[in-house]
């Protein structure tokens, strides 16, 4: 076995990994970076590039379905699915070299294509062929899907966000467990494509967005006939290959030729030995303080493995933050108010800081909300995308949470995550001049749909006015 010494060892090169090595290779570090399985992890490989690439092909197909509305007409589209998922392969195949060993050993980092585990409390780490001592660990291990002890799930043949893209026919009728972004993004996106699909969700579908802006999404969703089964869970899994069918706790019987089940996920910890180096875990992850060090001062965790917001771009923001800490010995913190997020359904549900009930429950009363509906968009008007609202949250005059649903509302929500990360006033955004037509200025109209009653209601308001006119020239 030979050893190596490094400055910082990464363990995972998923979203969260490859960011720190890259940064601190960048920076001057000796890197030593270790990946058991697929370089660029579950994001690339199973997560948020797959899915948004077949969405993208569902899209263009419901276009089709729907064109007369802009005076073409509509079609049946013909849907090859063996050639969706070559597009699907396709469009991961562009994205890797990014990714790819070959890129990371040209950044300077040291690429080990082998599993780790930690051999005593100095977090001294051991693959198969190599001893690595090193004075940082950041582990970046990400998370797998979580299989539910369903009775008889692992008696017939099921799918999950790794195996999926390996479909060549189109199911014919995709049940899917659970009603999270990963179970709801797919199940449009099958129905899209030609597919019957259920949802079954044990409690709320898109449980953790506000149920006001969920229910628009979801009302779209059943509208191009999705089932989805609410406050159901999945009890019971009979069938064979083409033939499955769930039981719900409510007695329901759901039969179905595919099953997915897309019921949250599972860090990815056992393998790593941790109790060797008195790393502890908890209910979802390793356990880390706001530094994002786990109980071994030489060990950080990052992305999915932390257990906390799982998307790509938290676990590059917590790359970030590590870096700070490992190379530059700053006490640097992670935070979570100012993380957006999004799911790609049509339309898409986009989310950032707090919503109206946490605000309700933090400040009572204290705090206000404003909306603004897309129907009063000009270019939702033009491009018939005239379902949504953007919700804003406000405290002392500052937005402190902010929902849209509606088309691109991923895009859009970008502008409440700066806003909320500045600090910056709803004042700020009314200030702004958002070019029209577009859908950027549902945001100035949401802050200014917070002053009107302000300024259009206000006694005080008009009484001013009323004197300044009469002493103007
Ligand atoms: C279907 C789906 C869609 C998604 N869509 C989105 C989206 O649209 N937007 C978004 O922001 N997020 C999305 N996500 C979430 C996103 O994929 C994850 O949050 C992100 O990949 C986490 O990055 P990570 O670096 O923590 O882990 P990962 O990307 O999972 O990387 C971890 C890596 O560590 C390796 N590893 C594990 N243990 C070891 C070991 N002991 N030794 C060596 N290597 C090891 C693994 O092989 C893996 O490559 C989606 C997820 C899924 C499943
Ligand atoms: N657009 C995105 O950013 C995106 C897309 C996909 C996934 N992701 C990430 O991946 C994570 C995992 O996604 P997910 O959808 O698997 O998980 P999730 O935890 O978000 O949702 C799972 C759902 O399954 C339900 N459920 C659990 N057990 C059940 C049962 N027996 N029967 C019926 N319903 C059951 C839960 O009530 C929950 O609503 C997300 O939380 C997110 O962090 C992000």
């Amino acid at each position: 076995m030979d050893n190596i010494k490094t400055d910082l060892l990464v363990i995972g090169a998923g979203s969260g990994g490859l960011s720190v090595a890259a940064g601190a290779a960048q920076m001057g570090a000796d890197v030593t970076l270790l990946e058991r399985h697929k370089m660029g992890g579950d994001c690339l490989n199973y997560g948020c590039v797959p899915s948004k690439a077949l969405i993208q092909t569902a899209k263009v197909a419901h276009a089709m379905r729907h064109a007369a509305q802009y005076g073409v007409a509509s079609v049946e589209p013909k849907v090859d699915y063996a050639a969706a998922m070559d597009h699907v392969h396709g469009v991961i195949a562009n994205i890797a070299p990014h990714d790819s060993q070959e890129r990371f050993e040209g950044l300077g980092v040291r690429v080990i294509r082998e599993e780790g585990r930690f051999v005593n409390t100095d977090a001294v780490v051991e693959t198969e062929k190599f001893r690595i001592t090193a004075r940082r660990v950041v582990l970046a291990t990400g998370s797998r899907p979580f299989v539910p002890p369903i009775p008889g799930l692992d008696t017939v043949p099921y799918l999950t966000n790794e195996t999926l893209w390996d479909l060549r026919e189109l199911p014919a009728h995709l049940i899917v467990i659970g009603g999270g972004p990963i179970g709801m993004e797919m199940a449009q996106a099958h129905r899209r494509l030609g597919a019957r699909v259920t949802v079954i969700e044990g409690q709320k579908a898109l449980g953790k967005d506000d149920p006001e802006m969920s229910a628009i999404a979801l009302d779209a969703i059943r509208g191009e006939g999705v089932e989805v089964i609410e406050g159901a869970q999945a009890a019971r899994v009979a069938g064979s290959d083409g033939s499955i069918t769930v039981e719900t706790d409510d007695g329901r019987k759901i039969a179905g030729s595919h099953l997915l089940v897309a019921v949250g996920r599972k860090a990815n910890t056992e393998s790593l030995n941790l109790d060797a180096a008195g790393i502890g875990t908890t209910r979802t992850g390793i356990r880390v303080d706001k530094h994002l060090r786990t109980t071994n001062r030489k060990v950080y965790a990052i992305g999915d493995a932390a257990g906390g917001l799982q998307f790509t771009h938290v676990a590059g923001y917590h790359a970030g933050v590590v870096i700070r800490s490992t190379l530059f010995g700053l006490p640097a913190k992670a935070a979570t108010s100012h993380i957006p997020w999004v799911t790609y359904t049509d339309p898409e549900v986009a989310h950032v800081g707090m919503t109206e009930a946490e605000a309700k429950k933090e400040w009572g009363a204290n705090h206000e909300v404003a909306r603004f509906d897309y129907e009063g968009n000009d270019r939702a008007q033009a491009e018939r995308h005239t379902t949504g609202r953007v919700k804003v949250v406000v405290h002392n005059g500052k937005p402190v949470g902010a929902s849209i649903v509606g088309h691109q509302a991923g895009e859009h929500i970008s502008l409440w995550a700066f806003a909320i990360s500045s600090g910056s006033k709803m004042k700020d955004v009314t200030g702004m001049v958002a070019p029209y037509p577009t859908y950027g200025e549902l945001n100035k109209r949401a802050a200014g749909a917070y002053f009107s009653p302000k300024l259009f209601e206000s006694e005080a308001v008009k009484r001013v006015v009323g004197l300044v006119q009469r002493w103007l020239p």
